[in-house]
């Protein structure tokens, strides 16, 4: 199967995302006032907001880690396989979490990545995700903190990618794709 990119529609300009970035750090710095917080990076499609985001959480006391999970290789379907290739590397074992990830779609990766966190004993997890993707959503997953909710679309830019391409636009858009079999 090939995927061709036919159209890149704008979604959400990087206008749009500095503000909402800065209106959810100001959200979680007050709800954080006073306790210390260790934020992860969900690799790698987080990278550019996760990097924008902890820029707006200056105030907190915060540590940085980093995780690398897949599961779209380079497909706009999830393979329903969450592959786990890079572990944090600090001790979660009494830590307040938060979950820093792009994109919530089935949301099976962020089901996957929570449990693991309370595996390692962390005394919180939340999830901060800049966008709520709805419609093929197959889990129940809570996100604490969500940017903007769209229904459909397979979006890049932003740090989202199709097959890799696209992370480093600073806008988001809808790839309109044709598929084949050639
Ligand atoms: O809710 P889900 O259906 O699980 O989809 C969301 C996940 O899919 C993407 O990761 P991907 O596997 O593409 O890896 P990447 O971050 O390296 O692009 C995205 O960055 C999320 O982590
Ligand atoms: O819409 C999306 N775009 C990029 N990566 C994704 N991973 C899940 N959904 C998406
Ligand atoms: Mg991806």
């Amino acid at each position: 199967m090939s995927i061709a990119v036919k159209e890149l529609k704008p979604v959400f300009t990087k206008e749009e995302i500095t503000s909402r970035v800065r209106e959810m750090g100001e959200q979680i710095c007050k709800d954080y006032a006073g306790q210390s917080l260790v934020a992860v990076c969900v690799l790698k499609g987080a990278v550019l907001f996760f990097s924008d985001l902890v820029r707006a959480l200056a105030p907190l006391e915060l540590e940085l880690d980093f995780l690398r999970v897949s599961s779209y290789g380079n497909d706009t379907q999830s393979s329903h396989e969450v592959c786990f290739k890079k572990d944090v590397e600090l001790n979660l074992r009494g830590k307040n979490v938060l979950i820093i990830e792009d994109v919530i779609d089935s949301g099976l990766t962020m089901q996957k990545v929570k449990e693991h966190f309370l595996v390692r004993g962390a005394k919180s997890v939340k999830l901060c995700a800049f966008i709520d993707k709805r419609e093929r959503r197959i889990t129940d997953i809570k996100i604490d903190y969500s940017g903007f909710v769209l229904e459909r679309g397979f979006i890049v830019g932003y740090g989202l990618d199709l097959a890799e391409k696209y992370r480093h636009l600073p806008g988001i858009f809808e790839a309109v794709v044709e598929e084949s079999n050639v």
